[in-house]
């Protein structure tokens, strides 16, 4: 038998068409709830170091849509690392790997719960790696979530990254918001 993951887990994929609505460029590949369909999938699907610019992976619990405006999404935020443009080739797939295995393995342990997906952004301007939480409210949880995302990632302490609640984000498009906190 298949070995079964805590949670059903979906992979969206964002192809930047500009000529549609941005709702409609999301487009749902395929949910899993296995550790081997998991790799199947993997392995199927292009590398994100590979996308064209304007992408997105996002992996997200079942039934839950990567946008801020979901039920799930709306009170929460993100914790968002920009990586540096020279590291696409070697760090992006390892950090989006790494970022995945997090995910279904429940790396969160007791604030699981709080963790709802993350995305990838593949841009010219510069990679986005960012985990999506439920409630910005919530500090400890939040804190602790960013914590354990950077030693997952082997992100240095003395590297900061910020955590932005999407309501601040949405009023300030175009720039990143301010942050609600660093770890
Ligand atoms: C329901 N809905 C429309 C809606 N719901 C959303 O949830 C949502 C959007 N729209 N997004 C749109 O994409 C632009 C780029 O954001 P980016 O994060 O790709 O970052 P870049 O500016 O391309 O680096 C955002 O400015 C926003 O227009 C982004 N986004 C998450």
């Amino acid at each position: 038998i298949k070995h079964p993951l805590q949670n059903k887990w979906a992979l969206w994929f964002f192809k930047n068409d500009r000529t549609k609505e941005w709702t409609a460029n999301l487009k749902l590949v395929t949910a899993f709830d296995t550790v081997e369909d998991f790799w199947g999938l993997y392995n199927h699907v292009q590398k994100a170091s590979k996308l064209p610019s304007g992408c997105d992976y996002s992996l997200f619990k079942d039934g839950v849509q990567p946008m801020w405006e979901d039920d799930v999404n709306k009170d929460g935020g993100r914790w968002l690392i920009n990586l540096e443009k020279n590291k696409r080739s070697t760090d992006l797939d390892n950090f989006w790997l790494e970022t995945l295995l997090c995910l279904i393995g429940e790396a969160f342990e007791d604030f699981s719960e709080d963790v709802n997906g993350a995305v990838i952004n593949i841009r010219n301007k510069g990679d986005k790696l960012s985990l999506w939480t439920r409630d910005s409210r919530r500090q400890d949880a939040t804190m602790k979530i960013g914590r354990k995302l950077k030693e997952r990632l082997r992100i240095p302490n003395k590297l900061v990254i910020g955590f932005q609640a999407h309501r601040d984000t949405i009023s300030k498009s175009g720039s990143t918001a301010k942050d609600r906190y660093r770890v």
